[in-house]
């Protein structure tokens, strides 16, 4: 039985990729440095899969950034402004388009699916002139072909790119971004017949858009789409791979009668209803690429139960014409347990990263040809039974107590308007307050420090508390309002509370791309949840005793907490979100009690976590909602509540968001064409505090007065002046401060013109 792999991390163990890049883009390393160590990676990569028995081998899964601008790369659809010229696309031009340059914005960023991956959105429209400008794709085939290894080229298939596209700048929003199919499948095809004549024997599209609920024409697309490429792919085998969710019916069928194509791949962790609609009819002579082993996760598979599966999906479409598979790109899982060191023998014994992931799959598709490895197998088995009932998973209090939530509803006592009211006489702020989203630059010497001292507590109490003086006064110089500590503490809001909550476990090097060379090291989540001590305090009390003006209690919300972990698979994830509420609810309380009278709670990733299926939407919304609202519940009227959110597509689940009832709430906004307000533009009434952010602070570039006064007064165009912040998009971890001081006084002066026009016109 053969095995396949739909795609694999590309960061490298020790996260090479990463500091290869920044090395390049400080000048520090030549472009020659840069392909050599991704080279390595790739030979690494390609070697571990073929030694470890996988039939199926992934190429071009590699990027030096992100594969949808890899893919835009292809089709030489570069939006003007980055001045290329045609040819072959250089690092100059991929990378301005990526992180921006000095005179012109990067292209708009956004969430790959609800994954925590982000990638560079294609600006399209009808005057795009396509052309092949990147051979990546062959080039890479090349390579692994010289090393002894045959692979799959890896592409993103022509209709899921277009339906991730975004009409260009002054295009019409009405513009059919599907009607370009015509002009990018020439393209696809010049690839395909490179590819063929390098001896490529198999092709992989991935069209994960087919789990979403498209309209018809998006489906028909699909159709003509392959049947436009068939002849272009006869002589080749066409797998079209799918994952993240369940396909629906209408797209299961549109999806397995394409023309020209030899396998179909489904996610069948996510997507187990799936399974459904393979039992009532897989169309004979096809192969199915079975996602058994879990892509998104850093669980050990349960080989019994994928045996049994798989078999049981050899009884329908035939012995030979299952091939086991991962259920989506091993990119988002971390890369190798073997470099794991503190984590225990039993734990450990209960995780696969990408690496152990690679094996699970050939072990399942040897035992399916009757060579079942016998080892592997039993020691697979005790993992499992061990992980079921293991007393350091359970704590019978938390189940209790998150139990008793779901009965009841939690919300505050007092409406937002009388709440605001009594929060401004206390905190006096002026119109159009100032604030920041809570993380100042994570400096070289920032994180040298943390990585030190990490076992000599108060040494590193000293040196933060320092580091903290100084944003304090440095936000006191700029006047700005409403201040923040600048979380030098913390190396990740996310694995910073996982760090010091029950029922987690941290890795030391499960990294896991988050964007560009950016990673994450998602904390694991085992077990019941619970907050032995204050996590926070300490920090926010120092910060607020340094100054007369309000310090921000700063705090991850629970629902970010759980989308951004790796969570526990043995129950619901709302189960262990209300866990998480709880031990948050109480954080806040102890903040407020230490005479903190703001607090932010960022639910950065709450938008993320939306089911990729509209039916499902309700009731997550339904519980992420009310367990930001479990947070916050018990606070006096007078403390003003927070809520932050990156990535703006938020116009679907506005109602949602009002209903998280914060008192304010910052918004990403620069970045995306300023979408959000669009939705006050049409209507939408929002009554609370709203900060949607004035620049962007993915790039490196200083925002002019100019062009934040002009943004800010396009927002007071459809939101009152009472309501409005004025804050940047995000938190300035990513900056330097020679980038984040001058972009913060300019921010002031804008706000402080805006302020005088205001008072002068009244
Ligand atoms: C807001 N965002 C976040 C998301 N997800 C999260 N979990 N957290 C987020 O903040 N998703 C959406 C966005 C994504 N945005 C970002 C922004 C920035 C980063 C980022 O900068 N990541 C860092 C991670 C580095 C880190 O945490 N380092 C630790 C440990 C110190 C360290 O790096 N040690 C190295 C040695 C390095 C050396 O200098 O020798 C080591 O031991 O390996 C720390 O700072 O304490 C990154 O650089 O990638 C991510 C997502
Ligand atoms: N408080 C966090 C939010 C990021 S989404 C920060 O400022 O980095
Ligand atoms: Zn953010």
């Amino acid at each position: 039985m053969a095995s396949h792999i739909v795609g694999y991390p590309r960061m490298g163990p020790k996260r090479e990729l990463k500091f290869a890049l920044e090395s390049f883009w400080d000048g520090k390393s030549s472009a020659d440095d840069l392909k050599k160590v991704s080279a390595d990676l790739r030979s690494s990569i390609w070697k571990q899969m073929s030694d470890a028995g996988i039939k199926y081998i992934p190429s071009n899964t590699f990027s030096y950034y992100d594969q949808v601008l890899d893919t835009t790369a292809m089709l030489g659809a570069v939006p003007p402004r980055y001045g290329w010229t045609g040819g072959e696309i250089g690092f100059d031009t991929y990378f301005s388009m990526a992180r921006g340059n000095a005179s012109v914005p990067a292209m708009e960023m956004t969430k790959w699916f609800d994954t925590n991956y982000h990638f560079i959105v294609p600006e399209l429209g009808p005057d795009v002139k396509f052309s092949y400008a990147s051979h990546k794709a062959v080039e890479e085939y090349k390579e692994a072909k010289a090393l002894g290894v045959d692979t799959v080229p890896v592409l993103v298939g022509p209709v899921s790119y277009l339906l991730l596209s975004k009409p260009a700048k002054g295009v019409e929003k009405s513009f059919s971004l599907i009607s370009l199919l015509d002009k990018i499948l020439p393209i696809y095809k010049e690839v395909v017949a490179e590819l063929k004549a390098a001896g490529a024997s198999w092709i992989q599209f991935d069209e994960p858009t087919l789990v979403k609920d498209l309209e018809s024409h998006q489906l028909q697309a699909f159709t003509s789409a392959y049947s436009h490429l068939e002849s272009s792919l006869s002589g080749l085998n066409v797998l079209v791979e799918t994952y993240f969710a369940d396909v629906p019916a209408e797209a299961f069928k549109t999806l397995t009668s394409l023309e020209g194509v030899t396998g179909f791949g489904f996610d069948l962790v996510r997507g187990t209803k799936t399974l459904d609609l393979i039992k009532g009819g897989f169309p004979s002579g096809k192969y199915l690429f079975a996602g058994v082993v879990d892509g998104r996760n850093i669980w050990a598979n349960d080989a019994a139960a994928s045996l049994s599966i798989l078999q049981s999906l050899e009884g329908i479409v035939g012995k030979d014409k299952v091939v086991v598979s991962s259920s989506c790109s091993l990119l988002h899982t971390a890369v190798d347990l073997v470099n794991e060191t503190k984590l225990d023998k039993e734990l450990k014994s209960w995780l696969a990263f990408a690496a152990q992931k690679v094996v699970e799959v050939n072990a399942l598709a040897k035992a399916l040809d009757g060579r079942k490895d016998e080892a592997f197998f039993s020691a697979n088995a005790a993992a499992q039974a061990s992980r079921k009932s293991s007393p350091r998973v359970t704590n019978e209090a938390v189940q209790k107590a998150a139990a008793a939530l779901k009965s009841s509803d939690h919300r505050r006592a007092t409406n937002v308007s009388a709440r605001l009211d009594a929060q401004q006489k206390k905190l006096k702020l002026p119109i159009l307050p100032t604030t920041t989203i809570g993380s100042f630059p994570q400096t070289m010497d920032l994180r040298r420090v943390r990585r030190e001292f990490k076992a000599k507590k108060r040494i590193m109490s000293r040196l933060l508390r320092m580091k903290s003086t100084k944003v304090v006064k440095l936000q006191e110089e700029l006047d700005i309002d409403v201040l923040v500590h600048g979380e030098p503490e913390r190396n990740d809001m996310v694995e910073y509370f996982g760090e010091q909550l029950s029922g987690f476990a941290f890795t030391v090097n499960g990294w896991v791309q988050s964007y560009g060379s950016r990673c994450v090291k998602p904390p694991i989540i085992f077990g019941d949840v619970s907050r032995p001590k204050p996590m926070t305090v300490f920090w926010s009390s120092m910060a607020q005793s340094m100054t007369a003006r309000p310090m921000k209690g700063m705090l991850t919300g629970p629902v970010t907490i759980l989308n951004w972990s790796f969570v526990r698979n043995d129950q619901p994830r709302f189960e262990t979100c209300y866990q998480i509420a709880l031990a948050i609810k109480d954080e806040v309380e102890d903040l407020e009690k230490a005479g903190i009278n703001v607090i932010q709670i960022d639910e950065a990733a709450l938008r993320e976590g939306l089911p990729l299926r509209k039916s499902e939407e309700a009731f997550y919304l339904e519980w992420a909602v009310h367990s930001f609202r479990i947070t916050n519940c018990g606070v006096a009227d007078t403390t003003q509540i927070h809520t932050h959110m990156c990535y703006s597509n938020f116009n679907d689940i506005i109602h949602s968001i009002i209903d998280m009832d914060a008192d304010v709430i910052t918004i990403e906004n620069s970045r995306s064409d300023e979408k959000l307000l669009s939705v006050f533009r049409e209507g939408v009434k929002y009554g609370a505090g709203i900060g949607p952010g004035v620049y962007d602070i993915h790039s490196p570039r200083i925002p002019s007065t100019e062009e934040i006064a002009d943004r800010v007064n396009k927002m007071l165009l459809v939101l009152e002046t009472n309501i409005l912040w004025v804050n940047p998009d995000c938190g300035l971890k990513t900056r330097k401060y020679t980038e984040v001081k001058p972009a913060l006084q300019n921010m002031v002066a804008a706000t402080k013109l805006i302020r005088t026009q205001l008072s002068s016109a009244k």
